[in-house]
């Protein structure tokens, strides 16, 4: 059988997973090494990317072909991001960050560009590539998610993460996702397919480098 618009999409990033599971974020969270100080800017940072990706997938959900696709991204914009919010409140409390101090935080320079690449592709392009661009912020996590609940971590606080993100029931949510960017391939001109594996890509070394800015804590150097 042919092998799936997907599958060999996500081949094409194997050097970026590789890269990801590699990251001292990533090992840090397993083996207790991450420093709390990372974790929490990570929290923070993420709690405002998210409601810049709930934007991003309302964006999508607005020019989606089908009802049924308009409705699995406008229930993620609402719902799915609602659980991990709930989840990064949860942290941020365990973590001695107030309300106040993470309403205080701006975004890092990595953050703000990721997410404005995200809301310039889903507004400015097509569906496809709108699909394509917001898939591996789903994808990515759902495989370290998978592949850490393997390994379990001694913190607690990190151990919860990685139950959100390892959870059965949040694979099945990307597998939709990843299912729906199969059917929209179907129709690609050969221009656009190479638009949707650009901003595949793209984002997918942006989900590398917000480890990465968490990790390092990035502020902006002016
Ligand atoms: C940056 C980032 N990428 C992905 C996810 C998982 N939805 C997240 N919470 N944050």
């Amino acid at each position: 059988m042919a092998e799936s618009y997907s599958s060999r999409l996500w081949e094409s990033i194997s050097d970026i997973y590789s890269a990801i599971l590699a990251h001292p974020f990533i090992t840090g969270l397993t083996d207790g090494t991450l420093p709390e100080q990372s974790f929490a800017f990570y929290v923070m940072q993420d709690a405002l990317y998210l409601r810049e990706y709930a934007r991003a997938l309302a964006a999508v959900a607005s020019r989606a072909p089908t009802a049924s696709a308009m409705r699995m991204f406008a229930s993620h914009a609402a719902e799915a991001i609602a659980a991990e919010l709930e989840l990064h409140t949860t942290l941020l409390g365990e973590l001695g960050i107030s309300k106040e101090d993470a309403a205080r935080a701006e975004p890092a320079p990595t953050n703000l560009a990721y997410t404005s690449y995200l809301l310039a592709t889903v507004r400015g392009g097509s569906y496809a590539e709108g699909v394509g661009v917001v898939l591996p912020c789903y994808w990515i996590y759902s495989e370290v998610g998978k592949e850490l609940l393997r390994l379990g971590s001694p913190d607690a606080r990190y151990r919860r993460w990685i139950a959100t993100y390892g959870a059965e029931e949040y694979g099945q949510v990307v597998a939709e996702v990843i299912a729906e960017l199969d059917r929209v391939s179907l129709g690609l001109s050969a221009e656009e397919n190479a638009s949707v594996r650009r901003h595949f890509r793209t984002t997918s070394r942006y989900e590398w480098m917000f480890w990465q800015m968490g990790y390092a804590q990035e502020s902006w150097p002016l």
